[in-house]
């Protein structure tokens, strides 16, 4: 059977209120951040509830022996958040992800052009095998920006199947781009909204991620 790109909305009520306040537009940054971390902790809490290796042990409690599962801390995890917006949410995520290995990759697009570019990349030349690899990027609108990351990741040895995305908003024209070009990828997102304005802002979205969560704009 082909592959698909599985994309999950998880239905979790504190992920519906931190979006909530993150869309107000009356959300000043401070607050702005603090939803941007709690959305960060509660999608990744939903997108390694099946991902996160384990190996089953005994402990010895006070009263005896008893079977256990620890996170097992022999299998290589990375993160890559996206810069800038991407930071935000791994304050939140980083709490749950103590041992992953964080790479920042740092993108910004064109206002005109729409294009990423990449001004900073910490990604090693190679990842070693079987990395799960966790990538942040709040926004995901015409997906250029996640598939320059994920081009760079998978060139660098990572395989499309052990990454898990996770995002605030997510727009059609991404999801299209990226079932086309990695079928294998999993995606969990906030919400998916409907669509892009001409300057390729989601709508309705929650305007600049990187900018709101800065003060810069
Ligand atoms: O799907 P795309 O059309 O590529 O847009 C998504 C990108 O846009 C934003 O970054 P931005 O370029 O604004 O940089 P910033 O995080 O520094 O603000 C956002 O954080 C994503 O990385
Ligand atoms: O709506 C959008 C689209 C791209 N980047 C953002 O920060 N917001
Ligand atoms: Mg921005």
């Amino acid at each position: 059977m082909a592959l698909q790109l599985r994309i999950y909305v998880p239905p979790h009520p504190l992920i519906k209120h931190w979006l909530a306040v993150a869309r107000d537009h009356g959300t000043p940054p401070v607050l702005f951040r603090a939803a941007m971390k709690e959305l960060g902790r509660w999608l990744t809490y939903e997108a390694v509830r099946d991902w996160l290796p384990t190996v089953d042990t005994t402990v010895q409690t006070p009263l005896g022996d008893c079977e256990a599962t620890f996170v097992n801390p022999e299998v290589p995890m990375a993160a890559v958040p996206i810069l800038r917006a991407g930071l935000a949410l791994w304050e939140g995520a980083q709490e749950l992800l103590p041992l992953a290995s964080v790479y920042h990759l740092g993108l910004v697009r064109d206002e005109q052009t729409l294009t990423p570019h990449c001004y900073l990349n910490k990604l090693p030349p190679q990842f070693a095998p079987q990395t799960q690899v966790l990538v942040l990027d709040p926004m995901v609108a015409t997906g250029g920006s996640l598939l320059a990351a994920l081009a760079e990741l998978v060139q660098r040895g990572v395989d499309p199947a052990l990454i898990r995305v996770i995002a605030v908003v997510a727009a059609p024209p991404a999801l299209q781009a990226l079932s086309t070009a990695y079928p294998a990828l999993t995606l969990y997102s906030a919400m998916i909204d409907t669509g892009l304005n001409a300057q390729g802002y989601i709508l309705p979205g929650l305007g600049d991620a990187g900018d709101r969560a800065f003060g810069t704009l």
